[in-house]
């Protein structure tokens, strides 16, 4: 069921568009991210959601109740702020029950609420405690339960864990989803940072300069980019410049790529191949012919040890950047790798995608879907009306 329907928003300041025609629906009890880099227009989306900044134009549908103009004490939201925003001069179960105050509550149901909020965030032990007396993500799970404490059906978070450190805001991000899925309340997370938006949302709306490049799940989002922004937005993709000439694909240097890809479209000087590191696969004992598709002789210029797996920087011919080869613990050869090495890499056909002027192309699941771009009219009710429907970035298409 659809719980939140924002349809064509677009907010100006003055002469800049911060946000153009965004659409897309929320269902009941999803937990969506806004990810994108910083400027993208994330945090005046949400605060538009809440009612902190109206939009210039367009209509957002709560519930089914048109919220549009609604001002923010009539909406029904809470929301977390990345500074916590605790008044500093109350204690832990005071903070929590300010806002309770608005209702009709006696004091002991005010005070049983705050207990049973006490109890679900785990902070029984601190609750005559002032904001100042706490950690960073103590403060945080205060302000989460001060924003929960009125069963509000939609839960906003504007990065809530990025003044955290890095150990405190993996726990949270574990307690936030799970107490998400525990009270099943709608969410809406703003973050830029794409390992906390791929670990915790359903799904993801993928942002930049103001327009809607993606939405989907996280795996849709990371084997199906709809555009080489969101491929290299949202973990690593190594590309290259290409050309497209009778079907085939030409490096730098005349490198030849041989693709799955059954039909790579019009023949242009202006696409774009990518792969992601873990698809790049070695030749341990030399066993790829001299004839087999997409061999390159490759010269290791760094090897990072990561912990689940060891990174390759690569020097390959026809590639105009440095490529990453990630290499799993279980590879066998990962101890006699060296600096300076020269070794035989290959390129899976089936691993290749493909961004041209026309649309992107997607290794998905043995067959490959062409994602053209929308006519920018269409391009927000397209995104309305599927998951992981795509835009295209015209900085893509004109590169
Ligand atoms: N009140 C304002 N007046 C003028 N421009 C604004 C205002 N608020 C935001 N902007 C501009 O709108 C754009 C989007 O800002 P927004 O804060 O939504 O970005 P963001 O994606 O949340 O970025 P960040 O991750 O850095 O917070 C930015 O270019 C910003 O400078």
């Amino acid at each position: 069921m659809t719980y939140l329907n924002v349809d064509s928003i677009s907010k100006n300041f003055e002469d800049f568009n911060a946000l153009e025609r965004i659409s897309f629906t929320i269902e009941k009890g999803e937990f969506i991210c806004f990810l994108g880099p910083s400027g993208c227009g994330k945090t005046t989306l949400l605060r538009i959601i809440a009612g902190l900044e109206n939009q210039s134009s367009g209509r957002l549908e709560q519930n089914e109740i048109d919220i549009s103009h609604l001002p923010v004490k009539d909406r029904d939201f809470g929301i977390v702020f990345q500074s916590y925003a605790l008044f500093p001069n109350l204690t832990v179960s005071e903070n929590i029950e300010y806002g309770l105050r608005s209702l009709k509550m006696s004091k002991s149901e005010r005070q049983q609420r705050v207990a049973e909020l006490l109890e679900l965030m785990a902070l029984q032990d601190h609750h005559a405690k002032y904001p100042t007396q706490l950690s960073g993500g103590q403060q945080q799970r205060v302000a989460l339960a001060r924003a929960i404490a009125l069963k509000p059906g939609l839960l906003l978070l504007d990065e809530p864990l990025s003044a955290l450190d890095a150990q405190v805001r993996t726990r949270l991000r574990g307690e936030i989803t799970g107490l998400q899925r525990r009270l099943g309340i709608t969410t809406i997370m703003v973050t830029h940072d794409q390992e906390e938006a791929m670990s915790m949302a359903d799904r993801i709306v993928v942002m930049n300069h103001g327009q809607i490049e993606q939405i989907g799940t996280p795996n849709e989002i990371y084997s199906h980019p709809a555009s080489r922004f969101v491929a290299e937005f949202v973990g690593t993709m190594n590309t290259a410049p290409c050309q497209i000439k009778n079907k085939q694909l030409v490096l730098a240097n005349n490198q030849y790529l041989t693709t799955d890809i059954a039909d790579v479209g019009n023949d242009t000087e202006h696409a774009t191949v990518g792969i992601r590191p873990e698809h790049i696969e070695l030749d341990d004992s030399e066993t790829f012919s001299s004839t087999a598709e997409n061999v390159f002789a490759a010269q290791i210029e760094h090897i990072e040890f990561q912990g689940r797996f060891t990174r390759l920087t690569l020097n390959i011919d026809g590639w105009n950047t440095p490529v990453y080869a990630d290499i799993s613990l279980t590879y066998g050869g990962n101890s006699t790798l060296r600096f300076g090495q020269q070794i035989q890499v290959r390129l899976p056909a089936r691993n290749l995608h493909l961004f041209t002027p026309g649309g992107t192309l997607n290794p998905s699941l043995g067959k490959l879907e062409t994602k053209t771009k929308p006519m920018p009219e269409t391009a927000g009710i397209a995104a309305k009306t599927s998951n992981a429907t795509t835009r295209t970035h015209s900085a893509e298409v004109a590169q």
